[in-house]
């Protein structure tokens, strides 16, 4: 495997705090990678780390074999679970607003040619994530699950090699998940993106990824808790085999369940 992304001995640390220890890892260009694990485990950190938003206090991250730069280039995009859009600013110029820092960085506006074009790129991210009808409508007026299409056309419009979700469907209804998740595994497909997503939800981890990637503590000291952080403890790739074999066991279980 070629890695895209190479994580050599990352630590986290605050203060006396440590978070992430001894994080060595390799992820390969179009994967989609689930990361799961307990509740301060350092999975979001793990994220801004990939994002360019926070440092590894040790280690280095290399995105193709060239150290990451400290700050969030337009190679990555993201999404958080919630407050990712702009309120006062209606779909079709959440989007545009992407562009236009990415284009204007100083004044964040465009004109003329060059505005059209971005709104007819922002025009075509939005229906790409099925709101094609809803330019004109604001956040407040969406479903959540119409403001998480939302988001994620904000972070895709600039085409981004990498996306990184944390938690981006925990907030939606069950059906609504379904929705997103077909979105997001088309998009993925479509847009050759390499995805690093945080979830709670151990079933969409399995559905969606190639790989699982489980951070927790190796070593606990109940005395200090905090002098121990956490790593990859399990690293599971899901190759078609392995996904058809974890299809069979839940189709099993879901026939047992349905006959008791
Ligand atoms: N700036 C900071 N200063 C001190 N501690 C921090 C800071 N940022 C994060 N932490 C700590 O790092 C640990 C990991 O936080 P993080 O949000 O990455 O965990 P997580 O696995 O995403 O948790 P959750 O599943 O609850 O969202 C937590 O104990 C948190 O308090």
């Amino acid at each position: 495997m070629t890695a895209m992304i190479s994580l050599r001995n990352i630590w986290v640390e605050y203060g006396d705090k440590i978070v992430l220890e001894r994080v060595n890892l390799d992820i390969a260009e179009r994967s989609f990678v689930s990361i799961v694990g307990p509740s301060g485990a350092g999975k979001s950190t793990l994220l801004r780390l990939l994002l360019g938003q926070e440092a590894p206090s040790r280690g280095q991250i290399l995105l193709d074999g060239v150290p990451l730069k400290p700050e969030c280039g337009p190679d990555r995009g993201v999404v958080f679970q919630r407050y990712s859009v702009f309120p006062h600013l209606d779909a079709r110029h959440n989007v545009l607003f992407g562009l236009e820092c990415a284009a204007a960085p100083l004044t964040g506006r465009l004109f003329g040619a060059a505005r059209r074009a971005a709104l007819e790129e922002a025009d075509a991210m939005l229906a790409a994530v099925g709101l094609g009808d809803n330019g004109h409508v604001f956040p407040a007026q969406m479903s959540g699950g119409m403001q998480q299409r939302l988001a994620i056309a904000q972070a895709l419009v600039k085409r981004p090699r990498i996306l990184l979700l944390d938690e981006p469907f925990g907030a939606l209804d069950p059906g609504i998940r379904g929705d997103m998740h077909r979105l997001i595994t088309r998009l993925w497909r479509e847009q050759a993106l390499t995805i690093a997503m945080v979830t709670h939800d151990i079933e969409e981890a399995f559905a969606l990824a190639t790989r699982v990637l489980t951070l927790d503590k190796r070593r606990h000291d109940p005395h200090a808790p905090h002098r121990f952080g956490a790593t990859a403890v399990y690293d599971l790739v899901l190759d078609r085999r392995v996904k058809a074999e974890i299809e069979a066991i839940r189709s099993i279980t879901i026939d047992e369940n349905d006959n008791n």
